[in-house]
């Protein structure tokens, strides 16, 4: 019988690369019972899935011979050693990649690294970053791929060291078992095989998700520009900004320039709070009865747009933080804190998501940011005449380098960051740690002089994010002399340090997701469960932009006073902060509407239409100096559309009395900081400190961080999206354009800025927004759901 044409092209694959038919069939077979005769899927990018199962039963027989050589007499030493002697195989898998390209022989750790590979065929391996070849991550299931560092945690327990990696195998769920090839193939009870992982150059949207935390080491591109004035990397870099129109009817030169320090609560002044709600819907909670009259209404403000809530101002601010202040951290190196545990049905399994920050003590990661008493940069490249560019570092600061949240509290070991000259991070174990005053969390950060190379490792004006992002995001300054702020890029929200940042997935019950669902939600006739947030509609639309008529609501909601309904904490946290004798009641804040989006519940694909945000950053940004005096803002390098996703708002997950205390101190040094609040659900019921959560992007953060106050007419609105977790004390705070945005553009935000409050112990900023229903006047600032000022 003449052979079957697929069985003998696929001989003939293996062939090519140096395999022989009788080692290939038995894995062939193998593999067309387990993939139930997908051919599809072994032949993708050139058999490479066969080819990696031969390899693996190669070196399953290695392996084996290898023990049964162990147990062999110490007279067998010599047939041992040839055992051990693997013969060389034609290729590995590396160099499967594709068939006309030419690999290098690849190592002992490169061949090791090939092991897991039947679990996730389609990775580029060459290009994932060393570490990761050299580590070897365990996927965990198909839409989780966890580093091996991350580290299971408990939602409620500091990180620990001792906390056992999860086991590659262990099941996550009974739900999760994917169903068919196109979702993960179930490999013999292992892990799913995964057809279509993506390679690292365009990260897989679980990445995204804030539980997958890449261990990466930043790759810096070569030729990295340290000048940022001299090498500018985008065309658009020497074209005037489109700012948004300036409209300066109302400016008022006499007007100091006023400075916010971040999350101060500062005591109330009910009397200028006292405004009314603008109807009657206003909703209170369990609280006192506030007659309409004393509710606040900033709508009634006879400006359109200052309408900043009635809570006390978080006031964002200060890129400096007193000795005091306790910082974590966790970069590439830091564990995802996964841990899934379940019950017999599977239902308990739980998910920690989010990392959390080991604890930083004092200053030293203020230093190490070089954000220290001073409010240098870090280093100030100067311009000649003849337009060359030169980088001078006159101030003793030291490089970025902060401590791995791997070591708990109390840990004799601390594994330690420090950026290299490329960019990227290297661990180092400090055996030692007496000369640390707190032996839980200090790392010594020797000061020295920098050099060009620091700076260049600092930031690249290529990519701010080094690599952390799915686009690169550049950064100009054609206006003076400065560089970026020092703090560090991450891609996700993490935990500070006491936040209750809780995802089971027994939390989310089973009506509130989509298990049933395959492929993307979007294209269902009826809307699967996860639209029943937005009204039985998904927020967004298939071109992946938000439903107009929802985006028009969150608009006038925000803009429009009459719209403004707000919710009253029976126990307001930021009341709860002061030492007061008698708790002042609950200014307000802000009712929202939430955006909904599948999840690792859901059975839907990772390219589901309802997973926008959670995908991260697509569109061509840069943050550049303004002309107008307002510092760093952000800009689209490109034209976009009406209701397109821009940024999440990403920074350290704190509890509002983290924030109160780091404010407290940074209000001593009078720097700046830059947080939201996490307000939409604080009405709702009695929240916990530690439940009352906010975002501070001052010392991580992601590009959300540059992003310039307008008034009232911004053409970014943020809107709180619900990813992970029902549970509304933490949800992911996301831009999308309030209009179609022109390439060039600054994208502007309403901070929700509250202008007549001249009592406040702190001030403001000048509003140089432009626009024309700015009062650009003397103003405190207050929050509604977020605000946010430096
Ligand atoms: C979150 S930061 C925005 C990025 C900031 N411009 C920077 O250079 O890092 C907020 C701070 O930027 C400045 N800013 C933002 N919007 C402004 C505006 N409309 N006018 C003047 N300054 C503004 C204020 O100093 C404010 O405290």
């Amino acid at each position: 019988m003449a052979p079957n044409p697929k069985v003998a092209a696929a001989f003939r694959a293996m062939k090519d690369i140096g395999v022989k038919e009788d080692k290939v069939k038995p894995v062939l077979k193998k593999l067309l019972k387990l993939y139930d005769k997908n051919w599809q899927l072994i032949e993708e990018e050139n058999y490479r899935v066969l080819a990696d199962a031969v390899f693996e039963e190669d070196e399953n027989e290695a392996v084996e011979k290898r023990k049964i050589c162990n147990n062999a007499d110490e007279d067998d030493l010599e047939e041992e050693t040839q055992v051990h002697d693997e013969p060389e195989r034609p290729l590995k898998r590396l160099r499967l990649r594709s068939q006309s390209q030419v690999s290098p022989p690849v190592n002992a750790s490169n061949h090791s690294a090939g092991t897991s590979s039947l679990k996730r065929p389609k990775v580029e391996e060459d290009e994932l970053p060393k570490t990761s070849l050299q580590q070897q991550p365990q996927p965990i299931s198909p839409r989780q791929p966890i580093s091996p560092h991350h580290q299971p945690i408990s939602p409620r327990q500091p990180i620990s060291p001792h906390h056992q990696p999860i086991s590659p195998r262990q099941p996550i769920s009974p739900h999760h078992q994917p169903i068919s090839p196109q979702r993960g193939i179930i490999n013999k009870g292992k892990q799913p095989l995964i057809p279509q992982v993506a390679s690292l150059g365009k990260r897989p949207m679980s990445e995204r998700a804030s539980h997958a935390v890449r261990i990466k080491e930043p790759t810096v591109e070569p030729g990295i520009v340290l000048l940022p004035k001299q090498k500018v990397p985008d065309i658009h870099a020497l074209i005037t900004p489109k700012d948004e129109p300036f409209t300066d009817d109302t400016y008022n030169n006499d007007v100091s320039r006023y400075e916010v320090p971040i999350a101060v609560i500062h005591p109330d002044r009910s009397s200028k709070l006292g405004a009314s709600v603008g109807n009657d819907t206003v909703e209170k909670q369990g609280g006192p009865e506030i007659p309409a009259s004393q509710c606040l209404n900033e709508g009634n403000s006879s400006v359109p747009g200052k309408v900043g809530s009635s809570v006390d101002g978080i006031l964002a601010s200060s890129s400096e933080r007193e000795t005091n202040c306790k910082l974590s951290t966790v970069l590439e190196e830091s564990p995802a804190n996964l841990e899934i545990g379940s019950s017999p049905t599977g239902e308990e399994g739980s998910l920690n998501i989010i990392p959390t920050l080991d604890v930083l003590k004092k200053s030293s990661v203020r230093d190490s940011l070089g954000i220290g008493g001073n409010e240098q940069s870090l280093c100030t490249p100067s311009c000649s005449p003849n337009g060359s560019a030169n980088v001078q570092c006159s101030a003793a600061v030291s490089p970025p380098r902060v401590p791995s949240s791997l070591n708990g509290p109390g840990s004799d070991i601390q594994a330690s960051k420090k950026m290299n000259v490329n960019g990227g991070a290297e661990s180092e174990k400090e055996s030692e740690n007496h000369e640390l005053p707190n032996s839980c969390s200090l790392v010594v950060v020797p000061q020295f002089q920098i050099t060009p190379s620091d700076v260049r490792s600092i930031y690249d004006a290529n990519d701010l994010t080094k690599g952390e992002e799915r686009v690169k995001i550049s950064w100009v300054n054609e206006i003076n002399n400065d560089c970026l702020p020092a703090f560090m890029y991450i891609p996700q929200n993490l935990v500070f340090e006491n936040a209750h940042v809780n995802f089971t997935l027994s939390h989310i019950r089973d009506e509130d997701c989509c298990m049933a669902c395959l492929g993307d939600c979007l294209s269902l006739t009826t809307p699967c469960p996860c639209a029943n947030e937005t009204g039985g509609q998904f927020a967004y639309t298939k071109e992946g932009l938000l439903r107009e008529e929802f985006l028009e609501e969150c608009i006038s909601m925000t803009r429009d006073p009459q719209r403004q309904q707000h919710l009253y904490c029976r126990e307001c946290p930021i009341r709860r902060l002061r030492n007061d004798d008698c708790l002042e009641p609950c200014k307000g804040h802000l009712r929202r509407k939430f955006i909904n989006e599948c999840w690792s519940k859901c059975g839907c694909s990772r390219n589901c239409g309802n997973r926008v945000v959670q995908r991260g950053i697509t569109c061509k940004l840069q943050v550049f100096c303004t002309s107008e005096g307002k510092g760093w803002g952000l800009r689209t390098l490109e034209d976009l559309p009406k209701g397109a996703f821009v940024c999440e708002y990403v920074g350290e997950i704190l509890t509002n009395t983290e924030l109160f205390e780091r404010n407290t101190e940074s209000k001593k040094s009078g720097k700046h900081t830059y947080s939201v609040l996490l307000d939409a659900d604080w009405g709702s019921g009695l929240l916990k400190n530690e439940e009352a959560l906010c975002l501070d992007a001052t010392y991580f953060g992601n590009v959300a961080r540059f992003i310039n106050h307008r008034c009232w007419d911004a053409n970014l609105i943020e809107i709180p999206v619900k990813v992970e977790t029902p549970d509304l004390t933490y949800y992911h705070l996301a831009f999308f354009t309030t209009r179609m945005v022109a390439a060039l553009e600054e994208l502007t935000w309403d901070y929700s800025i509250y202008l007549d409050d001249d009592g406040q112990p702190v001030k403001a900023f000048q509003c140089l927004c432009g626009s024309k229903h700015c009062i650009n006047m003397k103003r405190s600032i207050r929050t509604r759901s977020a605000s946010i000022a430096r």
